[in-house]
């Protein structure tokens, strides 16, 4: 519909399932064959919809950075339906993301409170290890899943935690299954998950309502005192999906990037002694033994930070922004059209060997250096830059810590 723009080249793969289940299979290696074969921008029919994939860091820069008003921000479609639509990371109209982004930067700055919670259920976790063969993903998720719970709601009983945790968990197995609403199916279980999680969510909401007397400085409590520009409060419908969505997205990345890590020590023991190396000497330093972590160790842990960057680099468990065109889209004389999902690829400019030399290769030196800028994007990048990224890295140093220290 623009005349002198095309659109870029590529496959829309099979009827009604377009390449899903090529990019399902093939995962990294499907944005880089279509790379190779197609230039920086391909076309594709990717999780029901039509979709334009970006692979160099100049059109993330484009669609993240600079024009982030003409993409809206979408959930995949098997997490919106899981989940719910009404997240505030989807909201269309970018000045109020933004206003609601800057309220809910508010608990960031507190996070310094988190860390003997976060030390107590780091330590606890290992001790439940001893003598048992453990799955490293499932004990990650669940560290994760405690620390999430805390940020976004708060000091909770440790029932409603557990209670929590099981309902989310059903909800997450459900996710992209078939639709077949019967007893035993995930789907069913995913549902019932859901139903749960939503009920524990409300009976939140409704003891902080009956209670508004103290000051929450949490993700929730700005939720609940937010407005639109209607001065309108969240309904608690709203208040619900931006709840089990945050749980999620706060949960499940970090669970995937530490067990990368643990994976990367496990298979590098020179990289398990430096690491233990500064730990320890963390631990030497402290005049009581058993002093709790404090700010001042936290931002010392200089070796800790380089591993995490690179196993995040390599890692790449989001592997993709997904946003929506807002209306035709012009870039680089091809035409983005309204309506069309967008994939703004991460992978493929961290392991592009002239960004990282020797990409597939683990070396946390290399971040001695600065990478070249919008290169190293694991946390995405403007508008919607990951809001829980100072939380993730405190989780995983933390989490390394008593790991190197403790567990034997
Ligand atoms: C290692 C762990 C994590 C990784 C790799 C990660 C990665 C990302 C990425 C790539 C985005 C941008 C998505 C986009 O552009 O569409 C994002 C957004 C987001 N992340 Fe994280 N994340 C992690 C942990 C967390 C944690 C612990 C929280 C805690 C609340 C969190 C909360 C969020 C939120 C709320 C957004 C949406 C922001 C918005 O739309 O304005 N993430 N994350």
């Amino acid at each position: 519909s623009r005349p002198g723009l095309r659109l870029p080249l590529g496959s829309m793969g099979w009827p009604f399932f377009g390449e899903t289940f090529a990019l399902r299979s093939q995962q990294q290696k499907f944005y880089m064959i279509r790379q190779r074969t197609y230039g920086e921008l391909f076309k594709t029919h990717v999780f029901g919809y039509p979709s334009i994939v970006t692979t160099s860091p100049e059109a993330a820069k484009f669609v993240l950075v600079e024009h982030p008003h003409l993409f809206r921000r979408r959930g995949l479609p098997f997490v919106e339906d899981a989940l719910g639509y009404r997240f505030f990371g989807y909201i269309e109209n970018h000045r109020l993301h933004m206003k609601l982004r800057k309220q809910l930067q508010v608990p960031l700055f507190h996070l310094h409170k988190l860390i003997p919670q976060l030390e107590a259920w780091a330590i606890s976790l290992m001790r439940s290890w001893e003598g048992r063969t453990v799955n490293a993903l499932q004990e990650a998720k669940l560290y994760a899943f405690n620390v999430a719970t805390l940020f976004v709601l708060g000091q909770q009983s440790e029932n409603d935690r557990k209670e929590l945790t099981k309902a989310c968990e059903c909800i997450i197995k459900g996710l992209g299954c078939w639709r077949l609403y019967f007893p035993g199916t995930n789907y069913f279980k995913a549902c019932q998950g859901r139903y749960k999680a939503c009920e524990l969510v409300d009976k939140i909401v409704n003891r902080r309502r009956q209670s508004r007397t103290t000051q929450h400085v949490d993700i929730l409590g700005i939720l609940m005192d937010a407005e639109d520009d209607d001065k309108i409060p969240m309904s608690n419908r709203e208040l619900r999906e931006n709840v089990l969505t945050l749980l999620f997205a706060a949960h499940d990345a970090m669970g995937a990037a530490l067990t990368w890590t643990l994976k990367n020590l496990r298979e590098n023991a020179s990289l398990l002694d430096e690491l233990t190396d500064e730990h320890d000497k963390i631990v030497q330093r402290k005049q009581v033994p058993d002093q709790p972590l404090t700010w001042a160790d936290i931002k010392d842990m200089l070796i800790t930070q380089r591993v995490i960057k690179e196993t995040l680099r390599i890692a790449n468990v989001v592997d993709f922004s997904y946003r929506e065109a807002l209306e035709d889209i012009a870039y680089n004389g091809y035409l983005i059209p309204k309506g069309w999902r967008v994939m703004v690829v991460h992978t493929t400019f961290h392991l592009d060997a002239q960004n990282y030399p020797s990409p597939n290769k683990f070396d946390h030196n290399r971040f001695e250096v600065a990478p070249k800028p919008f290169t190293y994007t694991p946390f995405g990048n403007g508008a919607h830059v990951c809001l829980g990224r100072e939380l993730a890295q405190l989780e995983m140093f933390i989490f390394l810590h008593h790991f190197t220290t403790k567990y034997r």
